[in-house]
């Protein structure tokens, strides 16, 4: 099976662009959702968090989003040793998915894939953009998070230019859903060539 990374910042639309690939046939693995998931159902992964953010990263069986959130994106160094902990989990988690697909293209996709090394997992990549001052308002509309705290998280992603060089495929998202899924048709078109 080949795997496609999908990736981008936040905001410019990788979980739409993963649906339409979804829509299309495709498995999508979707890395943010899946650590989520992690978090809380692996013991050993939530211990190593607690004892590296302490206990209150933890509200009964719940992740403590909002502490969590503000300790690791306030301190590199802590962003840093989370996202490895995170990350190696996320990675066992990935090879089981893997193995139980049947279809000769899967997605994985990542908001920090080639931060975080996973690429290495990934056959080609596509990078998603979109104008900072469009994705910033579409964020602002779907997580009601403030405009510093969106600047807080991006200050610990890449820029959008140095993941654009880094990948085999863009998707620019600055248009309506119709364009997206031309550009999607397109790729599908091209990786189908290739396997
Ligand atoms: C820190 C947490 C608790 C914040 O939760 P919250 O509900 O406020 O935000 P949400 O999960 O919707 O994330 C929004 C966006 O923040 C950015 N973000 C999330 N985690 C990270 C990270 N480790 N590094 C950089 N950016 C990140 C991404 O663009 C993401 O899409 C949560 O994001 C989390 O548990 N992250 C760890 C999982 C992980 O490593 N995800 C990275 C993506 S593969
Ligand atoms: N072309 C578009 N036109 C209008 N709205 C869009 C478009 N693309 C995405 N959106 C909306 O913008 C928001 C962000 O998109 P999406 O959730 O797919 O981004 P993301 O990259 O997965 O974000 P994150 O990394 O923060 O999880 C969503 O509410 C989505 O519905």
């Amino acid at each position: 099976m080949k795997i496609v990374g999908l990736t981008g910042g936040m905001g410019v639309g990788k979980s739409t662009v993963a649906k339409l690939f979804e829509n299309f046939g495709f498995p999508v693995y979707n890395s943010d959702t899946r650590a989520k998931e992690l978090m809380v159902e692996n013991n050993d992964l939530k211990m190593k968090i607690i004892s590296l953010l302490g206990k209150e990263a933890y509200e009964g069986e719940t992740l403590n989003r909002k502490f969590v959130a503000k300790k690791i994106f306030s301190n590199k160094d802590l962003l840093k040793k989370q996202n490895f902990l995170v990350h190696t989990a996320l990675r066992k988690d990935f090879e089981l998915w893997k193995s139980k697909q049947n279809t000769v293209l899967g997605i994985k996709e990542a908001a920090i894939l080639f931060e975080s090394g996973a690429y290495q997992d990934c056959d080609y990549t596509i990078a998603v953009t979109s104008p900072d001052s469009v994705r910033m308002q579409r964020i602002i509309s779907r997580d009601h998070l403030s405009e510093s705290e969106i600047k807080e998280r991006l200050q610990h992603q890449w820029p959008q230019k140095k993941i654009v060089e880094l990948s085999t495929f863009l998707i620019n998202n600055d248009s309506d859903y119709e364009n997206l899924k031309i550009q999607v048709i397109h790729i599908i078109n091209i990786l189908k060539t290739k396997i």
